[in-house]
């Protein structure tokens, strides 16, 4: 297993060049947040706002609308019961984040049955929280599109079928080989399936153990895959190490580090790494 060090960290957040605009950093569609879980994609949208994504939008259940607004002005909003809007808009952006939140009932399924047939194949995809238990329960087949799987251990052992106590390296590989896709499984010390290696976070720790902070890095994931997609694995590191490292930093004078304060530090870490040689 590859540590994910910060030098990697330096050769993908680079300066921003001066002729660019909002349309030069990417566009994201966040999709989650039933009636009960509107929480979490308040964070998932707040962390890809931070992490500068140039346009998010975010597809959620009406009643969070007002909420989300009231936090996040900077992201635009529709109806995820919306078929046709949904479709549309997928068709207009760079990346996806579905799951945060999302719920598993008959509307949630279909919501991700409409990414799964309209998602086109240079399309990021960031599967986590509810959408990756419906994969699993639903024996969905994966679309053809740069799919990351975000998976806690549970939600790891759910869709892989591989118990919690047997989740060993190889067995992960020979799991991750069969999804083709890049799998994220989130624990302490976080390990990264990719198509050609396996990576390990060495940061993080139980100051980060609050409900949220998964969304919180899906929201980064995605706003990073979209912004720097030449170099999508990068992106994907990348965005991982900042979150716990966001959070070893905070640690260091607080008990826990909550989601939101994690959020709010992004912008800063960002350009610490950007200026780091
Ligand atoms: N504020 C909100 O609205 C929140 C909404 N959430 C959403 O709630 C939905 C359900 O997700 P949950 O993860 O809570 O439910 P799950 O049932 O998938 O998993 C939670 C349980 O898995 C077990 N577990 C074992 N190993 C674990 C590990 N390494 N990390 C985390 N849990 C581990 C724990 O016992 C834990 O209670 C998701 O869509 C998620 O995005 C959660 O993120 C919590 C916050
Ligand atoms: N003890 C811990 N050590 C290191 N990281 C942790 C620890 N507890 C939680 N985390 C991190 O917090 C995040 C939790 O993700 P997840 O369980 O999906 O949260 P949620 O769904 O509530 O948003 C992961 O990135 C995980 O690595
Ligand atoms: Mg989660």
């Amino acid at each position: 297993m590859k540590t994910i060090t910060q030098s990697m960290v330096t050769e993908t957040i680079k300066k921003r060049a001066t002729h660019t605009h909002k349309g030069s950093f990417g566009r994201l569609l966040v999709i989650g947040g039933n009636a009960q879980f509107g929480g979490a994609i308040i964070l998932t949208s707040s962390a890809a706002v931070y992490s500068g994504t140039g346009l998010v939008t975010t597809a959620t259940h009406s009643t969070n609308f007002a909420s989300l607004h009231a936090r996040l002005p900077e992201t635009m909003v529709i109806d995820f019961q919306n078929d046709t809007e949904l479709k549309k808009l997928i068709k207009t952006v760079d990346g996806i984040v579905i799951g945060p939140g999302l719920g598993e009932d008959k509307l949630a399924l279909q919501v991700v049955q409409a990414v799964f047939q309209s998602i086109q194949s240079t399309q990021h995809l960031i599967i986590d929280g509810s959408a990756i238990d419906l994969v699993a329960a639903h024996h969905l087949s994966l679309p053809d599109a740069k799919i990351v799987f975000t998976p806690h251990e549970m939600e790891w052992q759910r869709l892989s079928g591989i118990p919690i106590a047997e989740q060993t390296e190889t067995k992960n590989r020979k799991a991750q080989q069969k999804l083709q896709a890049t799998v994220v499984l989130k624990k302490y010390h976080t390990e990264i399936y990719t198509n050609d290696t396996v990576y390990q976070l060495k940061l993080g720790g139980p100051e980060m153990a609050t409900g949220g902070m998964g969304d919180t890095l899906a929201g980064m994931i995605g706003g990073f895959v979209v912004q720097f997609s030449d170099h999508e694995i990068q992106a994907i590191l990348s965005a991982t190490y900042l979150h716990s490292y966001i959070a070893d930093e905070l640690g260091k004078t607080q008990y826990v580090t909550l989601p939101h304060q994690i959020i709010n530090q992004i912008p800063q870490a960002m350009a610490k790494f950007s200026k780091r040689e």
